[in-house]
C-alpha cells in the first residue's frame, strides 16, 4: 500500500492580511505568504503558519522558537501565547479564539478544499468507523477515486495511513482534503468526533452531507452531561457546516435532532418499532453466512433488497446511513447498495477471527466500548450463536469512569459469561478500572455467575478459549484495530487476534 502524503505538493497559500481578514485577530509585524499550517513545531515546513495552541499539559507557544528554527514563516496563537511567539521576531496573528481561527486559516491557505468535492461527515456515538467505511463502498461504486478520514486510517485512493485519532487537528484536516483534490478524488467520508466538534478541528469544513448516527454514554468526561454532548454533535447540523443532513431516528435523540437541524434533512429509520421515516430498513433477518439480509424501502415506496457480511441490527443501521448518505450526494440508489454490499471489512469492528468447527468456538475481535455499544454487539452476535456468548473486555485508563459500571451492567445483561480484564490501563491502577467494571456486573449478576477476572488480556482470552465449546461465540471488546497495549506510558505490541489464535493454537495441542 503506497504511503500516504498528508499535504499537497502545490500549494498557493495566502496572505497574513487576507488570513487576519477572514479570522479577525490582530497581525503584529509584516505581511508574509504562507503555504502550510500545523500545530505541531516537530511537523513544521518551510513556510508554515504554526499554530501555537493552548493544551493540556503545555502551551504550544513554548515550542515557536523551534518551529521558526524548522522553517515557520508567522505564528498564529492567542493572548497567552503573544509575548513568547513575538520573541522568535517572525510575524504573528493574535486571536482571541485560537483553535476557531487556526481553522480558518488552514482553510484559507489550502483553498478551502472541502468546497471542491461532496464531503460526508458521519456523527454519533457508534458506527462512525464501520458506516465510514460501508459510505466508501458506496462512493466507490461510481466514484473512481474516495477520500475517506476516520479512526482506523486516512486514505486517499489505494493511499493509506494509520490515523491517531478520529478526527484530526484543523491544519492537517485542511492540508490532507487539499492533498485529495489534488490526487483527483471526487468524493470523500470523514469521521467528526464531538470532541473534535467542540475543538473546533471540523471548523470550516463544508459537508455536502452530515450523517448523525445514534447517542449514548461516552467522553462525559469531556463533555459532562448528555446534553452537552448532544449540543456538540448538533452544531455541525447548520448552514455553517453543512448543506443537507441525514438523521437515523432510532434512539430520542435522533428524533430531537430532526426538530433542530437547520438544513434540509432526511429521516432514516432502521429499527423495529421506530415510526416511520422517510427512508426505512424493514424484515431484517440474519443470511445462513453470518451476515444481514433486509428490505430498504425508499421515500418513494420503492422497495430494494440489501445483503451484507456484517452481523446484526448495529450493521443494519450503518448500512442504511451509508446507502442514504452516498445517494444524497449523487450516487444512483443500486450502486450505493451494491457499493455498500462490497465493501471493503472493517478492522476490528465485529471482525470474525476464527469460525466455529467441531472443535472450537468462533473468535471476533471487536471495539465496543461503550455500554450501549456492548450491548448492541452483543445482540448482534446472539443472531449467529447457537450456543453461549462469551465477552472479554475491560475499560481505558484516564477515560470517562462514570460509564465502567455501564459496561459491566451492558456484558452481564447480553453475555452469557463475562471476563472482566485490562484494556489500555495507561497510568491507573488496573484493579481500580476492574473493580468499577465489577459493581456494574454485580448490579446485573449480584452472586457473580458465570463472571470472572482474568489478566493480563492474553490470559482472559485464553480462559475464554478454554471454557468456550463449539457452540458459543467469544467476543473481544474494546481494543479492535489496535496494534499495542498501553501500559504505564509504555506501548506493548499487543492484539486481540493474536491472543485468540495463539490460545486456539494452544488448546488444539493440549487436545492431541
Ligand atoms: C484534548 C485534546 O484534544 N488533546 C490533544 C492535544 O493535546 P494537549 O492539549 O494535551 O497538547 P499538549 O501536549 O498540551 O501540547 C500543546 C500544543 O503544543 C504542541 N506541541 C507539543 C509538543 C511539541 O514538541 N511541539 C508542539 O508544537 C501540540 O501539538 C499542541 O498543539 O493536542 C495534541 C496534539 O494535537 C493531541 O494529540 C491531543 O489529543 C489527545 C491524544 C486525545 O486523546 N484527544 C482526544 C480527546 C480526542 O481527540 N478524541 C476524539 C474522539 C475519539 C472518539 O471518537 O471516541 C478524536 O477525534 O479522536
Ligand atoms: N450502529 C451502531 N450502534 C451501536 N453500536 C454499534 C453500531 N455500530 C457499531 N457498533 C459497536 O460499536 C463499536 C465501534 O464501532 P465503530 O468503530 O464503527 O464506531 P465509532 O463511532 O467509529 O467509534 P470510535 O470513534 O470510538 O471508533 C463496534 O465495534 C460495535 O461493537
Amino acid at each position: 500500500m503506497p504511503d500516504l502524503a498528508m499535504r499537497p505538493n502545490r500549494v498557493a497559500g495566502a496572505l497574513l492580511t487576507a488570513i487576519e481578514a477572514r479570522v479577525g485577530g490582530d497581525l503584529h509585524g509584516p505581511d508574509a505568504r504562507v503555504t502550510g499550517a500545523t500545530v505541531d513545531s516537530r511537523g513544521v515546513e518551510p513556510g508554515d503558519l504554526f499554530c501555537a495552541l493552548p493544551g493540556e499539559n503545555v502551551h504550544g507557544a513554548r515550542f515557536a522558537a523551534q518551529a521558526v528554527e524548522n522553517g515557520a514563516a508567522a505564528i498564529l496563537t492567542d493572548l497567552a501565547g503573544a509575548d513568547e511567539c513575538r520573541a522568535t521576531g517572525v510575524p504573528v496573528l493574535v486571536s482571541t479564539h485560537a483553535r476557531r481561527s487556526a481553522a480558518l486559516a488552514a482553510a484559507e491557505i489550502y483553498g478551502d478544499p472541502s468546497r471542491d468535492f461532496p464531503l460526508i461527515g458521519l456523527t454519533g456515538t457508534n458506527g462512525k468507523t464501520t458506516t465510514a467505511f460501508l459510505t466508501e463502498g458506496a462512493l466507490r461504486s461510481v466514484h473512481a477515486k474516495v477520500g475517506l478520514l476516520g479512526t482506523v486510517e486516512m486514505r486517499i485512493g489505494d493511499e493509506a495511513a494509520p490515523a491517531a485519532r478520529t478526527t484530526t487537528e484543523a491544519p492537517m484536516l485542511q492540508g490532507l482534503l487539499a492533498r485529495m483534490r489534488e490526487a483527483g478524488v471526487t468524493a470523500a467520508v470523514a469521521e467528526a468526533s464531538s470532541q473534535a466538534i467542540a475543538l473546533e478541528r471540523v471548523t470550516a469544513t463544508r459537508f455536502a452531507v452530515v450523517l448523525f448516527t445514534n447517542l449514548s454514554h461516552e467522553h462525559l468526561d469531556f463533555h459532562h452531561t448528555m446534553e452537552e454532548y448532544f449540543e456538540e454533535k448538533a452544531r455541525i447540523f447548520t448552514p455553517e457546516f453543512a448543506e443537507r443532513a441525514v438523521v437515523l431516528v432510532d434512539d430520542e435523540w435522533g428524533r430531537r435532532l430532526v426538530d433542530e437541524v437547520f438544513v434540509p434533512v432526511e429521516t432514516v429509520a432502521t429499527r423495529p418499532g421506530t415510526p416511520w421515516a422517510d427512508w426505512n430498513a424493514i424484515d431484517a433477518v440474519p443470511t445462513d453466512r453470518g451476515g444481514m439480509r433486509f428490505v430498504l424501502v425508499a421515500p418513494d415506496r420503492s422497495r430494494h433488497d440489501v445483503e451484507i457480511p456484517l452481523p446484526g441490527l448495529i450493521n443494519v443501521s450503518n448500512a442504511t446511513g451509508a446507502i442514504v448518505a452516498a445517494h444524497a450526494v449523487g450516487v444512483p440508489l443500486e450502486d450505493a447498495i451494491r457499493g455498500v454490499e462490497t465493501a471493503r471489512a472493517v478492522p476490528g469492528r465485529t471482525e470474525i477471527v476464527t469460525t466455529r468447527d467441531a472443535e472450537t468456538p468462533m473468535t471476533v475481535v471487536d471495539y465496543a466500548h461503550t455500554p450501549d455499544g456492548i450491548a448492541s454487539v452483543l445482540d448482534a452476535m446472539r443472531l449467529v450463536t447457537p450456543g453461549r456468548i462469551f465477552i472479554v473486555f475491560g475499560c481505558d485508563g484516564l477515560r470517562d469512569d462514570s460509564k465502567r459500571p455501564g459496561l459491566g451492567t451492558a456484558a452481564a445483561t447480553h453475555a452469557d459469561v463475562v471476563i472482566v480484564t485490562d484494556e489500555n490501563p495507561r497510568t491507573e491502577p488496573p484493579e481500580h478500572i476492574r473493580a468499577r467494571i465489577l459493581e456494574g456486573v454485580d448490579a446485573q449478576r449480584p452472586g457473580r455467575r458465570d463472571v470472572l477476572e482474568v489478566f493480563p488480556r492474553a490470559e482472559a482470552i485464553a480462559a475464554a478459549v478454554r471454557l468456550a465449546g463449539p457452540e458459543d461465540t467469544i467476543i473481544a471488546t474494546g481494543k479492535g484495530h489496535e496494534t499495542t497495549q498501553e501500559i504505564d506510558g509504555v506501548h506493548h505490541p499487543y492484539t486481540d487476534a493474536g491472543a485468540f489464535l495463539e490460545a486456539l493454537a494452544r488448546s488444539r495441542e493440549e487436545r492431541a
